[in-house]
């Protein structure tokens, strides 16, 4: 025996209708024994609750309002039942209808509305859902009956959430069933009084009718049919990666009932959990679905946890003083005193120095509450043995669940560091010793960034996602956008990992898009859609979007951006970024940035400042961590200059090797940064900042190669200019080198605490002299490596190899953030 439950989106149209019915005949084609109940069609209670309000209120176009529920339900007579049959069936609606006006009419005369009232009023919605579709099934040959189910669930007079006397009703309910073979259609959510006086059942109504129905008869199992595929991981409505959990204990629906996204309403599910029966809830929408099966025990678990609940908005009060400590009874007087004015507490939080209790509430008890406690503490604040109560709101709570947290180690942790790692603060936190939830509370502009980050570490076999935000889209930052397409199919299947670009900025335009903007097209959405460009405006928006795993990517040379990294990495963003402007200006803004995102939880990397995706800056922080001491760098850190003096010579001008170097993308935007030494003073001096020399700009000594028409030059057009007359210039230098056999090598080098950046020949006995490309080459004597020293030696320019760092570093964020 089975009792379903169809809810009223089930049951709110008439589509959704010719599912519930051809479920119903499948199950009576296999001989099930089925009994059925149903909500009202979706939406009428409420428009119901309306209509009655208007007619209190006087407001005669109730009268339409009610005209409009009635053709919702003859649009189904109609539609499901063959004319013939139909007179009789809208005969009777418009009996209901007629009863419910005289009532309407009656309230209007009186301008009055009582709960009473109101239960009758509302009994209408499940009684014409049911009586409709009772018709259905009787035209298609069911023998199908009516059940109005203020015949069979008695409740005492507590109008709009009958208390049900369970002795009574399972009697009565038995009675019927015994007599009444036919399959029986039973109305949700209403009942009635001893005297039949109609009531409701309140919060969960209808599924509380089936439960009770279930529970008297021992069903063996009880289909809840709802308009979601079951009960999910968390709210799908702020997690979009939430998924239908396949089984689930009562104690854990229990625990999850707080859900913003309420499928069931497990208390109302009580008498069938007492007799051990299987509840499933299946989507009528969606009939091939699993669903979830809630039972005494779930069975098959993969996760250590079962679901995320949450809780929008609460308050938090706090009672604090030194008199509280170690003072028996007052915790009894503060919560008698709460429960003696009807205020329901979420969650309690003491911590054992006893000098503090901290609880939440619904923020609309939170004036109440206050009143209340100074009221019952009136002598102990006069004493200053209490300081003061204190309230907070604009909080919400999360709150992971799961027996499987039961004696397992390391899940609080879990949470606390997905939490910490998205910058999220816990303002109060409980768990209780049967270990199946524990709960924390926090700012609630964090709350939907908190739900995705820990669904994201929970849940780990459901991809995960970074949200990445990137500034600039030329060179490197589209090739960027190009190595992430090509790599996103590959990183969702063996990485579990989902690149999110939620927004893009070039000069002109930029587009925000927390649901991702396609590598495949986001030339034309930033076009189409973007809006005019405004660094300021992006980051704050960026800030206000507040998504978990957010990484900021600064594919600029902007000298202005730093600024912005300071607030990103205060907002616990992580920052990436081949731009070397940040670290090369002065030290102090260059040990603060590493400071904040330090002090944040977050990373600020940089890798590609130095060498492009040569593992250059990770190699020296590795060796700094490790207690290594650096003695002396030299190296060749530019790749256009490498670049020049590996192809200048013979045939080849200058200007066009240079002009080369440029079209290949080894050059900086401003190839002037290039040749006038800047780009390899900026990076030499990020080198002596990382291997611990605190150097500023000005005391990096730079030797220059250009003459001082080509320095002068001030556009690029005109550096291009001056570049082709002093060609002679540069190929005298090339052919007295070539004529020693040696080769050109601009070197930098930190010895001594000083850095320095001179034109040298090379003979083919130095290991700088077998360069090609844009090579560059790095030469590390420290402690470790002083005999023999650590090269690291490759292109050291150009776009692929620059956007692969970059992309490298991403990824490193991704592994850090679990
Ligand atoms: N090209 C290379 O081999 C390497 C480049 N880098 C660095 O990578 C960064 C980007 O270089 P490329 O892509 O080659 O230069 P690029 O000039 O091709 O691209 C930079 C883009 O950023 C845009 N931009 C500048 N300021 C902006 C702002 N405030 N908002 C939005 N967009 C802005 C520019 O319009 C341009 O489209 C530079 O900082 C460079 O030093 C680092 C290592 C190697
Ligand atoms: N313009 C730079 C690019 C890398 O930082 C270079 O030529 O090395
Ligand atoms: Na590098």
């Amino acid at each position: 025996m089975k009792v379903l439950k169809f809810g009223g989106t089930s049951v709110g149209s008439v589509d959704s209708i010719k599912t519930v019915i051809s479920i119903l005949e499948e199950n009576l084609s296999k001989g099930e024994r089925i009994t059925v109940v149903f909500s009202a069609m979706g939406g009428v209670t409420n428009r119901l609750i309306e209509i009655g309000k208007m007619a209190a209120a006087g407001n005669t176009e109730y009268v339409e309002f009610l005209k409009g529920v009635e053709e919702r339900h003859f649009a189904v007579v109609r539609g499901l039942i063959p004319v013939k049959n139909q007179s009789s069936t809208f005969a009777a609606v418009r009996g209901l209808f007629n009863e419910l006006e005289d009532i309407l009419r009656g309230v209007s005369w009186i301008r009055e509305l009582s709960e009473r009232t109101l239960d009758l009023i509302m009994s209408f919605g499940e009684r014409l859902s049911t009586l409709v579709i009772t018709e259905i099934l009787k035209s298609k040959g069911v023998a199908a009956e009516f059940c109005d189910a203020r015949q069979v669930i008695r409740t005492n007079a507590s109008y709009g959430m009958g208390d049900v006397n369970f002795e009574v009703t399972n009697h009565l309910i038995l009675e019927h069933f015994a007599k009444s073979p036919a399959l029986q259609c039973v109305t949700g959510f209403i009942a009635s009084t001893a005297e039949g006086v109609t009531t409701t059942l309140g919060r969960g109504g209808s599924d509380y009718t089936a439960s009770i129905l279930g529970a008297a008869l021992e069903a063996d199992s009880i289909e809840i049919w709802t308009d979601v595929d079951g009960m999910m991981t968390a709210d799908p409505r702020k997690v979009a990666n939430a998924f239908t959990i396949p089984s689930i204990s009562y104690a854990e629906a229990m625990e999850l009932s707080h859900f913003g996204a309420k499928v069931i309403y497990p208390p109302s599910l009580q008498p069938a959990f007492a007799k051990n029966i299987t509840l499933k809830v299946l989507n009528t929408f969606n009939t091939d679905f699993e669903g979830t099966y809630v039972q005494k025990s779930a069975n098959g678990k993969e996760y250590v946890i079962t679901g995320i609940s949450s809780i929008d908005e609460i308050a938090l009060v706090n009672i604090q003083g030194s008199g509280m400590i170690g003072v028996a009874g007052i915790s009894g007087r503060l919560f008698t005193a709460l429960s003696n004015n009807a205020i329901s507490v979420i969650l309690i939080s003491q911590a054992s120095s006893e000098h503090s209790i901290c609880f939440s509430i619904d923020p609309k008890n939170a004036q109440k509450a206050i009143d209340v406690l100074e009221k019952e503490f009136a002598t102990e604040i006069g004493l200053g043995h209490i300081d003061g109560i204190s309230v907070e709101k604009n909080l919400s709570i999360v709150a992971i669940v799961g027996e499987g947290m039961k004696k397992n180690t390391g899940i609080s942790g879990k949470l606390f560091s997905a939490l910490g790692k998205n910058g999220i603060n816990v303002v109060a936190t409980a768990q209780g010793s049967s270990e199946l939830n524990i709960s924390v509370v926090i700012s609630k502009s964090d709350l939907s960034k908190a739900l995705n980050a820990i669904h994201g570490v929970f849940f780990q076999s459901e991809t995960r996602s970074l949200n990445l935000f990137i500034v600039g889209v030329g060179l490197i930052g589209s090739t960027l956008i190009e190595q992430i397409r090509n790599q996103t199919q590959y990183l969702r299947e063996e990485k579990l990992l989902n690149l999110n670009i939620a927004g893009l900025s070039n000069t002109k335009k930029m587009l925000l898009d927390p649901d991702g903007i396609k590598p495949e097209n986001w030339r034309d959405r930033v076009m189409d859609e973007g809006v005019k460009t405004s660094l300021p405006a992006f980051v704050q928006r960026m800030i206000e979007l507040n998504l978990p795993n957010s990484v900021f990517v600064d594919c600029t040379s902007d000298k202005d951006i730093v600024q912005y990294y300071h607030m990103l990495l205060d907002a616990s963003i992580s920052v990436v970024t081949p731009n070397k402007v940040a670290n090369s200006g002065s030290y102090s803004e260059y040990i603060a940035l590493q400071r904040t995102a330090l002090q944040r939880g977050v990373k600020f990397l940089y890798e590609t400042n130095v060498g492009a995706g040569l593992p250059i800056i990770n190699t020296i922080q590795g060796l700094m961590a490790s207690g290594d001491k650096f003695l002396k760098i030299e190296a060749i850190l530019s790749g256009t200059l490498s670049y020049i003096f590996n192809n200048f010579g013979g045939d080849k001008r200058f200007v066009d090797v240079v002009k080369e170097a440029k079209a290949k993308g080894f050059t900086e935007p401003d190839p002037r940064d290039d040749l006038s030494g800047a780009d390899v003073g900026r990076k030499i001096l990020i080198l002596s900042r990382e291997v611990g020399v605190p150097l500023e700009p000005e005391e990096v000594k730079i030797s220059q190669i250009l003459p001082a028409n080509c320095l002068a030059a001030p556009t690029v057009d005109a550096f291009f200019g001056e570049l082709e007359i002093s060609n002679a210039y540069f190929a005298d230098m090339q052919a007295a080198a070539e004529a020693k056999g040696e080769k050109l090598r601009y070197i930098a080098t930190l010895e001594n605490g000083k850095a320095t950046i001179e034109l040298k020949t090379v003979d083919a006995s130095h290991p700088f002299y077998t360069l090609s490309g844009s090579d560059n080459i790095v030469s590390f004597t420290t402690e470790r490596y002083k005999d023999r020293p650590l090269v690291i030696k490759g292109p050291g320019a150009g776009a692929e190899v620059t956007a692969s760092g970059v992309f490298a570093d991403i990824m490193s964020i991704s592994s850090y953030l679990g």
